[in-house]
């Protein structure tokens, strides 16, 4: 039963969220000359799942934070995953970003945020009617989980454009794990 609740929750944000995005998101990857992915919590913990498989897929992606992160630069593409679009130190991110010269998407919960304000694109995962409080799933889940699918899908959809074989998205991945 809670399966299912969770489920069918997600399947509406998804069912009510642009299908365009696929190909937008894919066009905004291959204009970038790097990518650059953060997230604060659980939201850049599906930013952490979405930024390996976009290295499997052959894009050059940092995770913002590690220490080996490279400087971002004019040209590259800041994705920012926040359910709220109000995380304190992804604004200030955003703001670096912006004065730098990069393009900033923002994957969100929310049409208006402050950081949606500075973003050169935002992408809204559902609806925001659709963000109720929900019994089992507390604080970001309902935002979280359906982003995960979300970008998820936006990597099978960067499969099947590209034709990219598994076994070479296999070739790219950690040898020394
Ligand atoms: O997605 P947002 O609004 O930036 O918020 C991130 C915060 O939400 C949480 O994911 C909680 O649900 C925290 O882990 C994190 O601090």
């Amino acid at each position: 039963m809670h399966q299912q609740l969770i489920i069918d929750k997600i399947s509406g944000i998804l069912a009510a969220t642009d299908d365009s995005y696929d190909q937008k998101l894919t066009t905004l990857l291959d204009q970038a000359k790097r990518v650059f992915v953060s997230g604060a919590g659980r939201s850049g913990l599906i930013g952490r799942f979405f930024a390996m498989r976009l290295m499997h897929s052959g894009y050059d992606v940092s995770v913002v934070g590690e220490i080996v992160t490279p400087s971002i630069k004019a040209g590259d593409l800041l994705i920012i995953i926040s359910g709220s679009g109000e995380t304190e130190q992804l604004i200030a991110f955003t703001k670096r970003a912006k004065e730098i010269g990069a393009k900033i998407l923002l994957i969100s919960a929310k049409s208006d945020s402050t950081i949606g304000d500075l973003a050169d694109a935002v992408f809204q995962v559902g609806t925001s009617e659709l963000y109720g409080k929900v019994k089992g799933m507390p604080m970001g889940t309902v935002f979280e989980l359906s982003t995960l699918f979300f970008l998820e899908a936006i990597i099978s959809h960067i499969i099947h454009e590209k034709g990219i074989p598994e076994e070479e998205m296999r070739s790219r991945h950690a040898n020394l794990e």
